[in-house]
């Protein structure tokens, strides 16, 4: 039987996130573990960030994500906020440099209680999206779905923010389009060997856009931290936007993304705690804090 570990129900924009506390752990949290927590209501979630003991010097943690469907995932921008806001309220820092499977992310919270976390450099080569055939420009690939002589999506711009992204450009409100239906096809696609996070993306002036994410590995999402990088950069790219937009997310509130001159995309936001409890990283058997203490009175 696994040692059973804290963790905190939290979002980031509304992005539902479990960040679980690994640190003096030897094992992981077990994919089967993350299905049966994403199969409860209660603890349904995107994304879980758990936090390691650091693997290299110079870094505050290893953190592992796992998405819903209990597979890796490289980067998750609205996870890292959560684990900046969990840590800073423990150890009273302000910045912290954490390592993932895709590099290294430093993040920091500010003096207004906002988040930044700097994404790194988006990568932009079809091989390090990756696609599965080469494309020389890849801000405008051939890719459509629906009918063939009226494709309801067509021409996404394509991204690597250490995970793969597709951006389609819609004229409509985002909302009119079937991203539930749309969604779990484009991830599979087999152009996308890794598969793919699906965007739709309407721009509302040269400094914001509204977009919805189907997410690689946990569908639909009311926000995606690194699919806002991906669409700001591919809107820059594409002479759509300037390099600071400001992203509407489905849940309705803004990540404010920063495409800065030495490449690296900075992404700033919120993020909330709603509860904390235990789990076992082997089953994903949990309790809530809340409970225990109820049960102890
Ligand atoms: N929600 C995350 C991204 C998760 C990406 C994941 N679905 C994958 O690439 O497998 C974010 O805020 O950046």
């Amino acid at each position: 039987m696994s040692e059973w570990i804290a963790f905190a129900k939290m979002n980031g924009l509304g992005n539902e996130i479990l960040v679980a506390d690994m640190r003096g752990q030897e094992g992981r949290i077990a994919p089967e573990a993350a299905r049966a927590l994403a199969a409860r209501p209660e603890t349904h979630f995107d994304q879980i960030m758990a936090i390691h003991n650091p693997k290299v010097t110079g870094t505050d943690a290893f953190i592992r994500i796992l998405n819903a469907d209990g597979t890796d995932a490289g980067t998750c921008g609205n996870g890292t906020r959560c684990v900046v806001s969990a840590l800073a309220a423990e150890t009273g820092k302000k910045t912290f440099t954490f390592q993932t499977i895709s590099g290294l992310l430093n993040a920091q919270e500010r003096e207004d209680g906002l988040i930044s976390v700097d994404m790194g450099m988006p990568r932009f080569a079809w091989n390090e999206i990756p696609l599965a055939e080469p494309f020389a420009d890849t801000r405008c690939i051939e890719l459509q779905i629906g009918p063939i002589d009226a494709p309801v999506l067509h021409s996404p711009s394509v991204a690597s923010m250490g995970n793969p992204h597709a951006i389609f450009w819609v004229k409509e409100d985002v909302w009119s389009y079937e991203l539930d239906r749309f969604g779990p096809v484009l991830e599979n696609h087999p152009l996308f060997p890794e598969r793919a996070n699906i965007t739709i993306a309407r721009v509302t002036s040269p400094s914001s856009m509204d977009i919805r994410t189907w997410e690689r590995g946990a569908g639909l999402t009311r926000a995606c931290g690194s699919a806002s990088c991906a669409a700001a950069v591919s809107g820059a790219r594409t002479g759509r936007t300037g390099r600071s937009v400001a992203i509407t997310v489905p849940a309705g509130g803004e990540l404010l993304i920063d495409w800065r001159a030495d490449d690296h995309v900075v992404m700033t936001g919120p993020a909330e705690w709603e509860w904390s409890g235990r789990l076992d990283p082997a089953t994903g058997d949990y309790r809530r804090d809340e409970a225990d203490a109820a049960e102890a009175s």
